[in-house]
């Protein structure tokens, strides 16, 4: 062995001996130094040894970077087994490509369709994965500028792919890349095939890439960006219903890929006032004009600037699309008066009013039978199920948390059937054509919904309220507890394992009377002590059930991003929200005092 690896080896021995090093940091550093599919790294690393930087070498190593819920997402950094970079995402495109030329068992004609987003190295990642694929001789369908994950989603199932990557981390921070991996169906991978193709992934030797414009030359890239673009805007447009079309819309793209699916689908369908606000216009991974670079439609801060803009130019609703479009975000006038205040909804009410418009359109239409359904997770409000149920059709929503989840669930139930597919993390999906939610054409129904408003004198607010009367005032609130590195994962893991073994007696005055603990499938009555099997999926997921009926949280680590999440869940019942001044201020103190008391919690058990 060289002598300098030797003493590479020997500094990661000692710098884990004084606790600069985590043993896992060691150990996957210590396969990079060592192992020759890594060699064209270990300059790298060990110029990094040199420099004795060791935080850094913590933070990109500590852990293999996993699989999570929407695809392989973190940080970039130029060496890492917990970062970005060419081998990271070299590594998953060959696993993919070796597990589906396995799965293929001789068929020859094997293909993947391969988009990406506005993010820094999006382009070189996605050239990257289609020279693996190429080199396998799986045809790729590349979409070669900028475009939306659900496009990507729908190109898989259009040209009857067998796998499909989406090179993009959402809404994640600017630092951030990832792949978002689908297989023949067009949702994102699932058992048995994730489990299959990470093991691949895990134990991938060799890349194998062809060049990019030698792969191109020899038409083993195609082109496909027009083709997806036209056949994708009839498949979305046939997704609205007819009605007026006379509103004023500012949308912004958070400078990422939006703009190429929506604008063309509202000017397609009619709506003709449609604005780009100009400051999240340009495409850029640095997100450089939404506050603290949070690209996201959740970052209430994202719709400060343009409610001000809208005001002045009298628009009717803005909406908001994540960088790779797949989410969708709205402000709009709290009523149609003339005080002119704006709020923004949260993804649980938008799922609401969208579940309840697409469900009132086909119930006019006669085109709703018991056997439809809509779907959701189960960190998604119950008030949509009162909704879907109220209109006589089922609801499916015992689901962990992912798109990918409602993707199954479709399969399962039947494509035919579906109605609607709704998240609480602002997705959406309506239609048989892809199998991810889709930020564009939820742009479309919420645009067609306004303009029907707008010709009634009506808010969205109002229509909100509305039902919030007939079903109860529901408040909900997603809290976000970032813990980053190997300490972070820790702290995670602890908190975790609080809520199973001491969890809170009371929350906001209320006692908790049950636990719902989907990794160990058992729910636990607190005033008799007593377990009983839990129905429902397997996974890091718990609820706390509260005295009043309706009201709970629930905790889980996110899968996208280091942190936990604490969902909280309050509602009143149709009787006590009448008043929905006052409904909507005793469950904002509820919702404050459930905050307040889980991130105690949360401070004194992580
Ligand atoms: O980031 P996106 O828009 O791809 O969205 C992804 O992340 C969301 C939040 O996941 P988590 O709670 O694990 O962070 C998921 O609900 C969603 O289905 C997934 O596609
Ligand atoms: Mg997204």
């Amino acid at each position: 062995m060289e002598s300098n690896v030797q003493s590479a080896l020997q500094a990661i021995e000692q710098a884990s001996d004084n606790g600069a090093l985590s043993g896992s940091a060691k150990e996957n550093i210590r396969v990079w130094l060592t192992e020759s599919r890594y060699s064209d790294y270990r300059q790298t690393v060990i110029d990094h040894i040199n420099d004795n930087n060791w935080q850094t070498l913590d933070d990109v190593f500590w852990t293999i970077i996993p699989f999570g819920t929407g695809g392989r997402r973190g940080r970039m950094y130029p060496i890492g087994s917990n970062a970005i970079n060419d081998r990271t995402i070299g590594e998953s495109a060959q696993g993919l490509a070796d597990y589906v030329v396995d799965y293929a068992n001789g068929k020859t004609d094997l293909s993947c369709a391969i988009a990406y987003d506005t993010r820094h190295q999006s382009r070189h990642f996605t050239e990257l994965c289609a020279g693996i694929m190429a080199a396998a001789g799986i045809k790729v369908y590349l979409l070669d500028d900028y475009r939306a994950t659900p496009q990507l989603s729908f190109a898989v199932r259009h040209f009857q792919c067998d796998c499909g990557i989406m090179v993009t981390a959402s809404h994640n921070p600017p630092s951030d890349n990832a792949v978002k991996v689908y297989w023949s169906n067009g949702a994102q991978i699932l058992p048995p095939h994730d489990s299959e193709i990470i093991s691949r992934v895990m134990n991938c030797e060799e890349i194998k890439c062809m060049p990019f414009d030698e792969a191109v030359s020899k038409g083993r890239i195609e082109i496909a960006t027009e083709e997806i673009d036209r056949e994708y805007l009839a498949v979305s447009a046939a997704c609205g219903f007819p009605g007026p079309r006379d509103a004023k819309i500012l949308y912004s793209p958070l400078h990422g890929v939006g703009a190429e699916a929506v604008l063309p689908l509202l000017k397609h369908d009619g709506f003709d006032e449609v604005e780009v606000y100009g400051p999240h216009e340009e495409k850029s991974g640095d997100f450089p004009n939404v506050p603290g670079h949070v690209s996201n439609p959740e970052n209430l801060a994202v719709f400060e600037a343009p409610i001000q803009y809208a005001k002045a130019s009298m628009c009717d609703v803005i909406l908001a699309t994540d960088p790779d479009c797949d989410r969708l975000g709205v402000a709009a006038p709290i009523s149609l008066d003339a005080s002119m205040d704006w709020d923004t909804l949260d993804g649980n009410q938008l799922g609401c009013v969208l579940t309840d418009f697409v469900l009132s359109k086909r119930s006019e239409a006669g085109d709703l039978t018991p056997e439809h359904y809509v779907i959701k997770t189960l960190v998604t409000t119950e008030m949509t199920r009162m909704i879907a149920e109220n209109y006589g059709v089922r609801c499916v929503g015992n689901l962990l948390v992912g798109f990918k989840h409602i993707a199954a669930a479709m399969e399962q139930e039947g494509p035919d059937t579906f109605v609607f597919g709704t998240e609480e993390s602002h997705g959406y999906l309506i239609g048989q054509y892809a199998r991810d939610k889709d930020g564009a054409v939820a742009c479309l129904l919420m645009s067609q919904l306004i303009a029907e408003l707008k010709k009634d004198d009506r808010s969205l607010h109002d229509y909100l309220g509305d039902l919030q009367r007939k079903y109860g005032y529901h408040k909900e609130k997603t809290v976000s507890l970032f813990m980053e590195g190997s300490e972070g994962m820790v702290a995670m893991k602890r908190l975790m394992q609080a809520f199973r073994d001491n969890p809170p007696k009371r929350l906001a005055g209320l006692n908790v009377t049950g636990i719902r603990d989907y990794l160990h499938s058992t729910h636990t009555d607190i005033a008799s002590g007593k377990s009983t099997s839990l129905d429902g999926p397997a996974g890091d997921l718990i609820f706390m059930d509260l005295e009043e009926e309706g009201n709970y949280v629930a905790a889980r680590p996110s899968g996208t991003e280091p942190k936990i999440k604490l969902y909280n869940f309050t509602r009143l019942s149709p009787t006590e929200s009448s008043d929905l001044k006052h409904a909507k201020q005793a469950l904002q103190e509820r919702i404050d005092a459930l905050e307040k008391d889980m991130r105690a919690f949360a401070q004194l058990n992580s």
